[in-house]
């Protein structure tokens, strides 16, 4: 079979950092540390490298995901790739991972990855994850998954996976589900499909959408501050399957009044919430009191969904509806 085409978007992260000799800090390098690998990626595609930017992941914003998920379409339409990696810093790679699904409507593999040693640690892990990612972009069997991120020789749904660990190389799991596959030296296997995926045209993301979580003692001002500020949407890290502290109920109830969506996910890293508790603040009264309850989303990648949502739609069954996919 004739060797696929693949395009290799590089945005910075520790992959393309180095670590300063006489500091000890990691800093991102000019030269891309990746260049002596891309001898090897020849073996398994033929490489594109695009250099497109190169900054820490604290730095990107939902604005660049947006313009990164643009100039990833028009790339495929224009150039027919086979698939697409994209290299990426590990803080916010589920974010972008994230939002890059939300908005490619195609089958194209597309896989995000990063590094957790810069290029010049003792067993940098940027080098093999970017050759096992453009193995999966190239595989056929890859095709119409959603975005993929490949990391530490796991395959996971940009959906599921999450960033569990500050420094440990496996550090992306997939709490609810675990990886859909696998690469190993010469294999990539994968073991489940993603039974479902759903996809938002939009052309500017203009919604502020702020997260809170809800921690014990929580004071009602911090909510009530939402409710008198120019957010168009609040997302609300609840406790279990979905309660909030009594002291926070009327301010979230001023909120919603005023037309303001509130999206409940859980702050535990498993499950779903529910309308399961009748008690002030358990769940069955926010869904009385008209709060939008997910699909076990995590917190900031409800707030990015919510932000796609907004650019469509105010309504609140429209908005239930999409947090039910
Ligand atoms: N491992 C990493 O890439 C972490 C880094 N702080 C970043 O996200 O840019």
């Amino acid at each position: 079979m004739s060797k696929k085409k693949i395009l290799v978007i590089h945005t910075g992260g520790t992959i393309a950092m180095s670590q300063d000799e006489s500091s000890g800090a990691v800093v991102p390098v000019s030269e891309n540390p990746l260049n002596p690998v891309h001898d090897i990626l020849e073996q398994y595609a033929h490489i594109q490298v695009d250099n497109y930017l190169n900054l820490p992941s604290p730095h990107i914003t939902p604005q660049l995901m947006l313009e990164l998920a643009q100039k990833i379409k028009a790339e495929l339409i224009e150039y027919h790739w086979d698939g697409v990696v994209v290299t990426h810093g590990t803080d916010t790679l589920e974010e972008t991972a994230y939002m890059l699904d939300l908005l490619l409507d195609r089958d194209e593999p597309v896989v995000v990855t990063g590094a957790m040693r810069s290029s010049n640690e003792l067993s940098a892990d940027g080098p093999l994850n970017l050759v096992q990612s453009v193995r999966v972009a190239a595989s056929e069997e890859a095709k119409g998954k959603g975005v993929l991120v490949v990391f530490n020789d796991e395959i996971h749904t940009a959906k599921n996976v999450t960033k569990t660990h500050t420094s440990n190389i496996s550090t992306f799991q997939s709490p609810q589900y675990g990886p859909i596959g696998m690469t190993t030296k010469h294999g990539i296997y994968f073991h489940h499909t993603p039974i479902r995926r759903d996809h938002y045209e939009i052309k500017r993301l203009s919604k502020k959408v702020i997260l809170l979580k809800a921690v014990a003692g929580m004071e009602a001002d911090w909510v009530e501050q939402i409710a008198d500020s120019d957010a168009d949407g609040l997302v609300f890290e609840a406790f279990g399957q979905g309660n909030l502290p009594l002291s926070v109920l009327p301010a979230v109830e001023k909120i919603i009044r005023k037309g303001i969506p509130v999206v409940m996910v859980s702050r535990c890293f498993n499950g779903i919430v529910e309308g399961l508790y009748g008690y002030k603040g358990g769940g069955k009264q926010l869904k009385e009191m008209g709060v939008i309850f997910s699909n076990g989303l995590n917190g900031p990648k409800a707030r990015l969904k919510l932000m796609v949502a907004l650019e469509l739609t105010t309504d609140r069954e429209e908005l239930q509806d999409i947090f039910l996919r």
